[in-house]
């Protein structure tokens, strides 16, 4: 039977008043549903625990999101056993993914991320519409994935509707059964999604949801002799631990396990003499502080070329100066509140590091309000070598780099044991040729922000050869692998 070509599912115009009423609407709805016990599910059983995650807005934080059952070593060998039990029956089963059922709550999920993870509205529905394109894309893949086996799938919080989903569904519609362990801090939407899951009729037991504490359930998952393949996204820490951990056999054990890990970043946007100037600089707001800078893909880094530095600077300073730091439940926003008080203690030292190594120009503060709010934070002048230039930090800190020439700017932009994205802003072909050979990332655009990769839809002329995958970046699971465009 055939299947109608992918297309990306298109974003919400918050412009329009149907639109915003529609959003406003799904919120309440949503918050009428806070503070509920969400269960763990395994074989389609839902179960209760004594001890709880209890996951708060991270805008407000006296409001409860939900509490949410948190498994431990028991529970995850139920998971597992139920996931084994389970393949037998589901692996010669050829399912669809049912992308209408999540497409017509579409804002009642994106209502569930501005509150449980503090995303903005546009930031939240983009996250959606990646989700959904997702179940479509993967839909249509399914005949070309590979041989079914039960999964182990660790998804990060910073995606938690799109990552989460693009895992999950990637396995089960090979054919694979799987553990989902999720990262707590954002646990009520994916036990959302799994009352979709059920919905759409999948068996019990094709997903098993397992929240949990990564040291204790992650690890006892991701070492269980019927493990056999863990698709992890993640800080390269973790990802780094998983897969040294997976590579020591079990007692028992039948299978090498296979691990994707898709970890870190510390992404470049580089900015070149001859180059649409105001272009660049609010892309590379965008790019930084877009949702806090809590993105793979975020900009930390802004190389400039030393004859446009100055103006550079300026332009990005005051468009930094204008962006409006407030709770994620208000359209009007462009920065809500980072994820936790883990993130803002590691942010704010990472703000103190950068007040040592470079100029800071704007921010460097807290922001008001009863929530997790950072300034957006820009450094000048900061010496490639630095710590702020080289290490991820995960939050809505930039640091201006100046580059003597073009080939200088490649090489800080490659200074560092990331390689996740990168941009240049450049009119010079030579020196986008250039960068397309030697910029060291996974995914590298060409006047165009570095966040916001679309899901299977390329829009390269031409493809181009695949490189030497980078050491911490895997993307093989990814429909957009190395995607290098003129857009
Ligand atoms: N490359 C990508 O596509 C991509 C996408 C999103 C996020 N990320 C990266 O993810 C990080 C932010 O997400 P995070 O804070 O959730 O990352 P994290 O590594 O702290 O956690 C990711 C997941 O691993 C689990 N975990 C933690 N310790 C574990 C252990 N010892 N064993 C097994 N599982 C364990 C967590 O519970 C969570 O579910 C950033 O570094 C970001 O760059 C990468
Ligand atoms: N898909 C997102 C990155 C996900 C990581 O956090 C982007 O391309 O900006």
């Amino acid at each position: 039977m055939g299947v109608t070509p992918f297309r990306k599912e298109p974003l919400t115009d918050f412009s329009q008043g149907l639109n915003r009423a529609a959003f406003e609407a799904a919120l309440s709805r949503v918050e009428n549903q806070l503070g509920r016990d969400y269960p763990l599910i395994i074989g389609g059983e839902e179960v209760f625990t004594e001890k709880k995650i209890s996951s708060i807005n991270p805008s407000q934080l006296d409001q409860v999101i939900g509490y949410v059952a948190r498994g431990d070593k028991d529970l995850a060998e139920k998971a597992i056993q139920a996931a084994v039990h389970t393949f037998e029956s589901w692996k010669r089963v050829a399912p669809e993914a049912r992308a209408d059922i999540l497409r017509r709550r579409k804002h009642q999920f994106s209502a569930w991320m501005v509150l449980e993870a503090g995303k903005s509205w546009v930031e939240a529905d983009a996250d959606t519409a990646e989700a959904i394109d997702f179940l479509e894309y993967y839909g249509r893949e399914m005949i070309r994935l590979a041989q079914p086996v039960p999964r182990i799938v660790i998804p990060p919080w910073n995606f938690p509707l799109a990552i989460m989903v693009g895992l999950t569904v990637s396995s089960i519609v090979a054919g694979n059964t799987v553990v989902l362990k999720l990262a707590s801090n954002t646990s009520v939407i994916a036990a959302q999604f799994m009352k979709i899951l059920n919905e759409a009729g999948l068996p019990e037991g094709v997903v098993n949801f397992l929240p949990g504490p990564g040291g204790e359930v992650g690890e006892y998952l991701v070492q269980h002799s019927l493990a056999r393949y863990i698709s992890f996204t993640g800080s390269r820490e973790v990802g780094l631990r998983i897969n040294e951990l997976a590579a020591k056999t079990a007692p028992g054990q039948k299978w090498i396990k296979r691990v994707i890990a898709e970890m870190g970043g510390k992404n470049s946007i580089i900015v070149d003499r001859e180059a649409d100037l105001e272009q660049a600089a609010a892309e590379i707001v965008r790019s930084a502080f877009g949702f806090c800078g809590q993105k793979c893909s975020a900009c930390s880094k802004a190389i400039i070329h030393k004859d446009v530095y100055d103006t550079m600077l300026e332009k990005v300073t005051r468009l930094t100066q204008q962006l409006k730091v407030a709770p994620a439940r208000n359209l009007e926003i462009d920065m809500g509140p980072v994820v936790d008080e883990r993130a803002v203690e590691k942010i704010m030292d990472y703000i103190e590091i950068g007040k040592k190594e470079g100029r800071l120009v704007t921010g460097g503060g807290r922001g008001k309000g009863n929530g997790y709010f950072i300034q957006p934070t820009l450094f000048a002048d900061v010496d490639p070598e630095a710590r702020i230039c080289k290490e991820e930090i995960f939050g809505p800190v930039l640091a201006f780099v100046k580059a003597k020439d073009f080939d200088h700017a490649l090489a800080i932009a490659n200074n560092t044991e990331y390689g996740l994205t990168g941009s240049v802003y450049s009119r010079n072909r030579s020196h986008l040729e250039k960068a397309r050979d030697q910029f060291h990332v996974g995914n590298l655009y060409f006047n165009r922000k570095c966040t916001g990769a679309p899901p299977a839809a390329s829009t390269c002329p031409a493809p181009i050869p695949k490189p030497a995958a980078p050491t911490t970046c895997s993307n093989s699971l990814r429909p957009n692998w190395y995607r290098k465009c003129f857009d």
